[in-house]
C-alpha cells in the first residue's frame, strides 16, 4: 500500500479540505489537511500545473529525462524549458514519448535525444488515466502508451503527476478507457478477443477513431491502432490481466503500468499530495 503525504501550499494556493475523503486517504494511515480562510477554486489545469510543478522539483541539472504525454505532461514540459532558459537548470537531456511531447520539447528549445543513445533514463515524468491505491496504472488514453511504457520502464525514477479526478479504487473502474495497442492486421479479430478476454467484468471493446468527424481509426506514432476497452467492473488482477492481454499474437502493449511509478504527486481541493510506496 503506498503512504501518503501532504504539502502545505503557499497562501496563495491553499485550499479548503474536501468534504468527503478520497479512497486512498481512507486507505493510508495517516491523514492530514491543510485549512485556509480563502479558499480558491482551482481549476482542473491549475491543478494539473500544480502538479506538474511540484514534479520538477526533483528535475537536476545534468538529468535525462524521460519526458511524457498528456495535458499534465505538457506542464512539466513548459516548467523545465522555463528553467533552461533561465539557467535555473542545465544539461538536461529529454527523451520524448511521443511525437507532440518532442515537438512541444523541441520548441522551448529543451535537448532531445533517443532512448537508443541514452539507454538509462534518470527520472521520467508523466500524467495517468487511473492511479489506484498501489500506484498502479492505467496509461494511454493519450495515445502515446507503447513509448511511454518503454521510456518509463527504462528509467530508475517514475513520478506520476495527475489531479484527483484520476485516482480510483481499481483499476478499469472509472468507466473510462483502458486503451491497448494493436497492429493494423485483423484489428478487428483482435477487438473481438479482447472483449471476449473480460467478458466477466463487462468488457466493452471499442477501435480508436481519429477524432476528426470521419470514421477513419486513430494511428499511433508507431502506425499501430488502438482498441479502447471500457469495463462495468474494475479488474480483480491487473498483473493477470496483463500477462493474457500481452499474450496475444498482434498486441503490441496495453495500458497498465504496474509496479513502474516510484511516486504520485497528487493534485486536488486538499492540496498537493506525494503519494510513494
Ligand atoms: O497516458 C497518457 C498519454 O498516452 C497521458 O499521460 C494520460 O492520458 C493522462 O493525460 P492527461 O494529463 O491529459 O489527463
Amino acid at each position: 500500500m503506498a503512504s501518503l503525504s501532504f504539502l502545505h501550499l503557499s497562501s496563495a494556493t491553499r485550499f479548503t479540505p474536501r468534504a468527503t475523503p478520497l479512497n486512498h486517504r481512507a486507505r493510508t494511515q495517516k491523514s492530514f489537511s491543510i485549512r485556509s480562510q480563502s479558499a480558491p477554486v482551482l481549476s482542473q489545469d491549475e491543478l494539473k500545473k500544480l502538479a506538474a510543478d511540484k514534479a520538477v522539483e526533483s528535475v537536476k541539472s545534468g538529468m535525462v529525462l524521460g519526458l511524457g504525454t498528456g495535458s499534465t505532461a505538457a506542464f512539466v514540459v513548459d516548467k523545465l524549458g522555463q528553467l533552461l532558459s533561465t539557467g535555473q537548470l542545465s544539461n538536461i537531456v529529454g527523451i520524448p514519448t511521443s511525437k507532440r511531447t518532442q515537438e512541444q520539447a523541441a520548441s522551448l528549445n529543451i535537448p532531445l535525444s533517443t532512448l537508443d543513445l541514452h539507454p538509462h533514463i534518470d527520472l521520467a515524468i508523466d500524467g495517468a488515466d487511473e492511479v489506484d491505491p498501489n500506484l498502479d496504472l492505467v496509461k494511454g488514453r493519450g495515445g502515446a502508451l507503447l513509448r511511454e511504457k518503454m521510456v518509463e520502464a527504462a528509467s530508475s525514477s517514475f513520478i506520476v503527476v495527475a489531479d484527483d479526478s484520476k485516482l480510483v479504487s481499481g483499476l478499469g473502474g472509472s468507466g473510462l478507457a483502458m486503451p491497448v495497442e494493436v497492429v493494423q492486421f485483423c484489428w478487428k479479430y483482435n477487438l473481438v478477443r479482447l472483449e471476449g478476454l473480460f467478458k466477466e467484468l463487462g468488457c466493452e471493446a471499442k477501435l480508436r477513431l481519429a477524432g476528426d468527424g470521419s470514421e477513419k481509426p486513430y494511428v499511433t506514432d508507431n502506425m499501430n491502432y488502438i482498441v479502447d476497452l471500457y469495463f462495468k467492473n474494475p479488474i480483480k488482477d491487473g498483473f493477470a490481466a496483463g500477462k493474457e492481454i500481452s499474450a496475444m499474437e498482434g498486441v503490441v502493449e496495453h495500458g497498465l503500468f504496474l509496479g513502474m511509478a516510484t511516486s504520485v504527486i497528487i493534485a486536488g481541493k486538499t492540496g498537493v499530495e506525494v503519494m510513494t510506496k
